[in-house]
């Protein structure tokens, strides 16, 4: 059967291409950019094989200009040129790349570097200009040539002048109209910051003639313009050097010079890594929470290069959420660019790189806990709330990579601990890791529920952050210990003798609780005599798996359900206010709803939670004093 070939409608081709393929306008600066770095890699890779030929870098260069009453931008290259055949193939056809060509037949001579793969990134010229000429003289040729377009109508060639080898690419760039301020690609400053943006790492210089002021001769107090021809880009990437050539202030200097924040960061990772993916990374852990770190506006990312050309300036598959302050960039030879090379299609290199660089975090943060705690410390307390996040967050699934890297306030030792170091200092016969909830520190330490555990000698976590409960619930235990909220039904702590001799005393005091809890209805599950409570008459404690901090939590949250945690309030039967209580239940039955409501108060303000009405709460306190 025969075959019939497809057919493109080129100008609409173009068309298309112009205006649909990139997102971004500035990029054509980084194409043509990289274009010229092809052209005099071509050479580079030429004389490797032609004894004829010499490559002195220091020849090579790019030339920005800007010519502002003609409109002209011009991107000059002493590259390798085109000849006529050239220039009908490579800007006359779309989607031909002379480069992944020339990439192709030097492939045994290690041609990685060359950028151009697609045969498309020319003719993103016309998003900003109305016409584009290609002046341009083959390496071994005396003859130069003019290729001139305006777009989709098509191409002129003509022979023309030029006295070195290379290319000059002259825009004229699209007048300004309402919507789109065009002038900005004739503005110095602009062009040198697009430059700096995605090319700063091309391995030739880009120059170009820079404004400067300098004090005017003769006159005091006068100053003058000049311009001055500048090298733009910095052009060996701090990633590609040896460390042992670099200190901290080179990598504090480029995390500066990035922005990657306002502050120093506090460690810096460099990691190189050839295998079955390739690359180089410089990865930062900042000293400071960024201010919008936990507002939707905070995006996540590391910045992509691919053989030093930017690509994406966040790249968000780089980093697992739990890991969303880490700053820094990746540049890897081995992505698979899409065809306007700024997303990525979905790449197993680029997950794999991903992976690697989570690897290399979780053993950066080990290690820096393990041999450098203060800083580690430091470091917890801007981003500790984001792991502890990470080990709720996804069903749990990262509990593993991240409960080793966990820190709470320990009530025994006052300092912060490790679940590990908690569990190793466990005493004989522990069963559970206790924890308390509270606002602060000091508070917990003052709540009535810790009294038991503290008086067995056993410590306490203190939990004074909302996701700390919920992200212990997730992890369920640590080195086969469960969790225990101080406030929990049953603390796992009394002997049998002592549950023997408080089930007795529940017995005969089961007149009073039915009574107590009659007078409080459903405010509360149960009243029951208390054996946790040392000095303090009464506390508040929740059964079930609903702790009362987490019914305070989910409760604050905007559309929450208004969940109710069943909470007992247990009362010290060693403490004289009980005597009171006993009395009241025989004598008056006014006084044992007053006694009764009061104690219930006392045990929600212990517990910082809000008291219904304030108002029956004082005059119940007045009713006592007079
Ligand atoms: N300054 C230049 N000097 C020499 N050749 C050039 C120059 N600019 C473009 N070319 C040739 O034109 C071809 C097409 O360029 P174009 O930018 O459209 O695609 P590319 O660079 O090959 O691929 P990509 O779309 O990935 O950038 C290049 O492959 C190269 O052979």
């Amino acid at each position: 059967m025969q075959k019939t070939e497809f057919k493109a409608e080129s100008k609409r081709l173009l068309e298309m291409m112009i205006h649909s393929i990139y997102s971004n306008r500035e990029i054509f600066l980084r194409e043509l950019i990289s274009n010229a770095s092809d052209a005099i890699d071509k050479i580079y890779y030429k004389a490797l094989t032609d004894s004829n030929l010499t490559f002195e870098k220091g020849n090579y260069y790019i030339k920005i200009g800007v010519d502002k009453p003609t409109r002209t931008l011009s991107i000059l290259d002493t590259g390798i040129g085109m000849t006529r055949e050239e220039l009908e193939n490579n800007l006359g056809v779309i989607a031909q790349s002379g480069s992944l060509s020339f990439k192709r037949e030097n492939e045994a001579k290690d041609g990685h570097d060359i950028i151009g793969q697609f045969g498309v990134g020319f003719y993103s010229a016309f998003m900003v200009a109305d016409e584009v000429t290609v002046i341009t003289r083959a390496l071994g040729s005396d003859t130069a040539y003019v290729w001139k377009s305006s777009g989709a109508d098509g191409y002129t060639i003509e022979p023309g002048q030029k006295d070195a080898v290379g290319t000059e690419i002259l825009l004229k760039i699209k007048e300004r109209t309402e919507d789109d301020n065009f002038d900005e690609y004739l503005d110095e400053y602009r062009l040198r910051s697009i430059i700096k943006k995605y090319s700063d790492f091309i391995r030739y210089p880009i120059k170009m003639d820079v404004t400067r002021q300098r004090p005017k001769e003769g006159s005091e107090g006068e100053f003058e313009d000049y311009t001055e021809e500048q090298t733009i880009n910095s052009m060996v990437p701090i990633w590609r050097k040896n460390k042992n050539e670099l200190t901290n202030e080179d990598y504090e200097a480029f995390y500066m010079e990035k922005h990657y924040g306002f502050d120093k960061p506090i460690k810096h990772m460099h990691i190189r890594v050839d295998g079955a993916v390739s690359y180089n990374a410089i990865l930062y852990l900042p000293e400071t929470t960024p201010f919008d770190f936990y507002t939707k506006e905070y995006e996540k990312g590391l910045e992509l290069y691919s053989n030093g050309v930017l690509i994406m300036s966040k790249c968000p598959d780089l980093l697992p959420d739990y890991y969303r302050f880490v700053k820094g960039m990746v540049d890897s030879e081995d992505l698979s660019l899409n065809i306007s090379r700024e997303i990525l299609q979905q790449d197993r290199q680029l997950q794999l790189i991903a992976k690697n660089i989570k690897n290399k975090i979780t053993s950066q943060l080990q290690n820096m806990l393990n041999d450098e705690r203060e800083k580690y410390e430091v470091f917890y307390k801007a981003f500790g709330t984001q792991l502890k996040y990470g080990v709720y967050s996804d069903y749990g699934s990262n509990k593993d990579t991240l409960q080793d890297l966990l820190l709470f306030y320990s009530l025994k030792e006052k300092k912060m601990i490790t679940l590990d170091e908690y569990v190793s200092s466990m005493p004989e016969g522990q069963k559970y890791i206790y924890y308390a909830t509270g606002e602060t520190y000091e508070r917990i330490e003052k709540l009535p529920q810790t009294e038991l555990v503290v008086d067995k000698g056993y410590d306490i976590l203190c939990f004074i952050e909302e996701i700390d409960e919920f992200a212990i619930k997730m992890l369920m235990n640590y080195k086969e210990k469960e969790f225990k909220s101080v406030a929990s039904g049953d603390l796992g702590i009394e002997a049998d003798e002592d549950k023997e001799q408080t089930e007795q005393e529940a017995q005969e005091n089961k007149a009073l609780f039915d009574e107590m809890k009659k007078i409080l209805g459903d405010k509360v599950k149960e009243v029951r005599i208390s054996k946790r409570l040392k000095n303090h008459p009464v506390c508040l404690t929740a059964d079930g798996d609903l702790t009362i901090e987490m019914e305070k939590v989910l409760n604050a949250m905007p559309n929450s359900q208004q969940v109710k945690a069943e909470k007992v309030l247990e009362i010290n039967s060693n403490h004289s206010v009980f005597q009171s209580l006993r009395a009241a239940l025989e004598q008056d039955q006014e006084k044992l709803s007053l006694y009764t409501n009061l104690l219930y108060h006392q045990a929600l303000l212990i517990e910082g939670l809000p008291i219904q009405d304030p108002v029956d709460f004082t005059n119940d306190i007045c009713k006592i004093m007079v």
